[in-house]
């Protein structure tokens, strides 16, 4: 009986429903549809513009849809928006985030070096954690980007932002030689090293240029010796994340900016970094690979000999240095931090031993990296995916004449990345590419 009245039950819903299908339905799921449209234009009107991208059933995690300015990519149960002006100014492309489990959208906290607005990009999701952005028309230098929406880096800037955070990174072809960190008591005769190592070897070696508050002596040079800075100013771009390390040293504030070094990189040159044992180690904390170098003196007599002679500080600041020296070279000694220590007594002796620890002693090096170049991308191309290769259809005139107009970028041996360069890009033409643009190329 009850089985009856179920079946009963069910014939006329399906019947109601057959009914209603001509003209009811219509009715009914009509106004759902536009309801739903509407609370989804909602977000986009609330963010003060409408919508000018379609999300799109993202196929192995790759596949994004610009249209207009804007592209998105899902990673996780988040949506990025990359386009348009930044939060703050209309200088550079901005990001949005659409939190699905909320439903709201986020304007996160953006961190790295940006990228300048643009006339368009396309987007590719890699390893479902970055997205690698690809700017149409712009410089060769400066057309490859990465936004980090959930690498190890984002993470824990989320963890101390208390926000949403991003981090952008620029893409950089081949990588950098291993950076050289030298530390030692002030007096040692770092400085001097360094600068005989520069004279010797110009375009092998640059000097990762730091940022101080203490005042510049006689003949430095702001931006040449150190950045000469305020304290707010520095203290602001440490909490911005601007830097790799940083300490109080004397007294005074010392840091490494993380566009330091990797200007230095860009220059195809090795990055020689002078800075203090906390500064050492926080490099070694760090993801940057380097050789940590510690220069001791032969007593502290002669380093005070040495100190007093340079004659560049006060008396009360050379006692303060002579203090802070000895517990430097304990630290120096036994630390664990560096991996070579180096005596400096004679110092054309030490020059030399620093020189073989480097592997430069005998006949000029050979094995010099030129500086990698640029990717030189037309303004017109499309950009696909197959593993770990990203291929550029490009769409010059200039190209449509070529046998084959395909550029591919490996992206399988990236390193680095934010908040310094992603390097490690091999980018190169596909087989049948006329030499003229294979030499574009090289
Ligand atoms: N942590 C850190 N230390 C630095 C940096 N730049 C310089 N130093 C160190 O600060 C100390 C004082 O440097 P400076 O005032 O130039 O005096 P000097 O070493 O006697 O010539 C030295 O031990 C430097 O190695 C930096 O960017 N970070
Ligand atoms: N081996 C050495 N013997 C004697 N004087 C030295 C030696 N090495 C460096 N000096 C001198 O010691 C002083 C301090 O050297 P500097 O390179 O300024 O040290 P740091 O950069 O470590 O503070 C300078 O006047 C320099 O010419």
């Amino acid at each position: 009986m009850i089985f009856f009245f179920q079946m009963r039950l069910v014939y006329i819903c399906v019947l109601d429903l057959r009914n209603m299908f001509s003209f009811d339905l219509i009715i009914f799921i009509f106004p759902c549809v536009l309801i739903r449209r509407i609370l989804y234009w909602r977000h986009w009107f609330s963010m003060g513009e409408a919508p000018a991208f379609c999300f799109d059933n993202l196929q192995n995690g790759f596949g994004l849809k610009p249209k207009g300015l804007e592209t998105s990519a899902d990673v996780g149960d988040k949506t990025f928006v990359i386009g348009g002006a930044d939060n703050d100014s209309t200088s550079y492309i901005g990001v949005k985030i659409y939190d699905k489990s909320t439903g709201k959208w986020v304007i996160p906290t953006v961190l790295g070096t940006k990228p300048k607005a643009c006339k368009g990009h396309s987007a590719i999701l890699l390893n479902e954690d970055r997205i690698m952005i690809i700017i149409r028309g712009s410089t060769p230098d400066d057309c490859i980007w990465f936004l980090e929406a959930d690498t190890k880096y984002v993470k824990e800037q989320r963890k101390f932002w208390g926000t949403e955070v991003v981090a952008w990174s620029r893409g950089v072809r081949g990588d950098a030689e291993k950076p050289v960190v030298i530390s030692g008591p002030s007096g040692v005769g770092k400085g001097t090293l360094i600068n005989m190592l520069m004279k010797e070897f110009p375009s092998m070696f640059g000097f990762s240029v730091s940022h101080t508050t203490r005042a510049p002596r006689g003949n430095e040079k702001n931006g040449v010796h150190y950045h000469f800075t305020d304290r707010s100013v520095m203290e602001k771009d440490i909490k911005d994340g601007k830097f790799l390390e940083f300490a109080s040293v004397h007294g005074n504030l010392y840091g490494t900016s993380i566009e330091a070094v990797e200007a230095v990189a860009d220059s195809g040159k090795r990055c020689i970094l002078d800075i203090d044992v906390q500064g050492a180690r926080s490099v070694r904390a760090s993801s940057l690979d380097a050789i940590f170098i510690f220069i001791c003196p032969p007593t502290m007599r002669e380093l005070e000999e040495r100190l007093r002679a340079r004659g560049t500080e006060t008396e009360e600041q050379i006692l303060k240095r002579l203090r802070n020296a000895e517990a430097e070279i304990e630290q120096g000694k036994s630390s664990g931090i560096f991996g070579h220590i180096l005596y400096n007594d004679n110092l054309e002796e030490c020059y030399e031993n620093l020189k073989e620890l480097l592997g430069l002693n005998g006949s000029a090096p050979t094995n010099h990296k030129p500086s990698p170049k640029g990717i030189d991308l037309p303004s017109n191309h499309s950009v696909s995916k197959i593993d770990n290769k990203i291929l550029i259809n490009c769409e010059t005139p200039e190209l449509e004449k070529a046998s084959k107009n395909l550029i591919a970028l490996d992206v399988s041996s990236l390193k680095g990345g934010a908040p310094g360069r992603t390097r490690g890009l091999n980018v190169y033409a596909l087989d049948s590419f006329s030499d003229g643009l294979n030499e574009k190329l090289s």
